[in-house]
């Protein structure tokens, strides 16, 4: 028979390393000496000192090999949010989340550290300082929020000290930085084609965004925290840049970064909530005659029109995070990383 490699604790796993947090979290982790393997429905990138396994996360068999000898797991694996795909959502993150946890309890992995969301307490009103223990949204604003919810629930509840099986969930928010596919693509998309001329409401609305380096240091920290007498076992954490901004001043320092122009004319809220519930509305309608995809979905609209910063105040106190990259900076290094993304490019 063949033995069994003890797993040493700077041997990992990362679910999801294919993707833009992940591939930031993976790269860190080498730099920290750490051995990296990637388990991710595709490969994107290849990276000396880091194995690549490739499947699915909702099938247990494939998941196995990649967990082998490993004492820490980080799942940061999940259908896009823009996606409206209902099935896809549940199948990956509810059913999938389930065949992680097996998979890591029959592999003998010790650790399981989540990405979860801190829009799982979001319902498309304001959250000012919002704290853990804000209630998991009752009506969540979309089917990516209400699948994180029900992951989260099965991650925490899944820690067990006697077992030695503990697990932690990271809360990141409104996650920014080279190589995000999502939130410049998209501010720059709606630039290119004319639609960011309008400021939603009074344009005051304070949120947060997050560095991706930050979050990745969130991430690791509390990997290297999570021990049976740690209080962060089986507890959910918010890892911000602690410096909520003005969702419009944000927007306009990365368009104007990038050349363009920033929005100027105001449009209230209600109005323009109410005309994307209606295009929402009609989109499910006509669904099985045409196909359309409207930029402005209430979603989206409750994102930019509302106040949704929260307090890592937690996680400063159980683990030490501190904020590694300023907001500032951040904006920096994001923008230079898009030069394709210029206007004019
Ligand atoms: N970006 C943000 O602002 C925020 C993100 N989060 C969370 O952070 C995590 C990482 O997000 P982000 O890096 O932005 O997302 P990405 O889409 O960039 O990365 C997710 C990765 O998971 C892969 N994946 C999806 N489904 C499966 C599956 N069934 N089996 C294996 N791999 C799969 C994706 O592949 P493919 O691309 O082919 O689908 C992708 O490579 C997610 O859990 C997200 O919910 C939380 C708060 C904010
Ligand atoms: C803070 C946070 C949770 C950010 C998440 C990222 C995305 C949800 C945003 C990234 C680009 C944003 C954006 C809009 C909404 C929110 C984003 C998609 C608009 C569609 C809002 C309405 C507009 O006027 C255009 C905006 C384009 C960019």
């Amino acid at each position: 028979m063949a033995t069994r490699l003890r797993p040493s604790n700077k041997r990992c796993t990362v679910i999801g390393g294919s993707g833009f947090l992940g591939r930031h979290l993976v790269e860190k982790l080498l730099e920290r000496g750490y051995s990296v393997s990637v388990f991710d429905i595709r490969q994107s990138y290849e990276l000396p000192g880091v194995t690549f396994y490739q499947g699915d996360l909702c099938d247990k068999r494939t998941l196995l090999p990649a967990l082998q000898d490993v004492s820490l797991v980080f799942h940061c694996a999940s259908p896009a949010p823009g996606s409206d795909n209902r099935e896809l959502f549940e199948r990956v993150n509810i059913l999938g989340t389930r065949t992680v946890i097996e998979a890591c309890v029959e592999a003998g992995v010790q650790k399981l550290v989540l990405t979860s969301s801190a829009s799982v307490v979001f319902e498309g009103t304001d959250i000012k300082n919002g704290r853990e223990d804000l209630p998991y949204a009752k009506k969540p604003i979309d089917y990516y929020t209400q699948t994180k919810i029900e992951q989260e629930k099965l991650v925490l509840a899944a820690c067990d000290t006697e077992k030695n099986f503990l697990t932690v969930a990271i809360r990141p928010h409104g996650i920014f930085g080279p190589r995000d596919p999502q939130l410049v693509p998209i501010l720059v998309d709606t630039a290119r084609r004319g639609k960011m001329k309008f400021i939603i409401g009074d344009g005051t609305n304070l949120v947060d965004f997050t560095f991706v380096e930050n979050v990745v240091h969130g991430h690791i920290l509390a990997a290297e925290h999570l021990r049976p007498s740690s209080p962060i076992c089986g507890k959910p954490y918010h890892i911000t840049n602690d410096e909520p901004v003005r969702f419009w001043d944000f927007m306009s320092e990365v368009l104007m970064g990038l050349g363009y122009a920033a929005p100027r004319y105001h449009l209230p809220y209600t109005l323009v909530y109410g005309l994307a519930l209606l295009l929402w509305l009609l989109a499910l309608v006509l669904r099985p005659l045409v196909s359309f995809k409207p930029t402005f979905t209430p979603m989206r609209v409750a994102l930019a029109g509302t106040h949704h910063y929260y307090s890592c105040e937690r996680a400063k106190q159980d683990m030490g995070y501190k904020p590694v990259i300023g907001l500032k900076e951040g904006i920096t290094l994001t923008v230079q990383s898009y030069p394709h993304l210029r206007r004019g490019a």
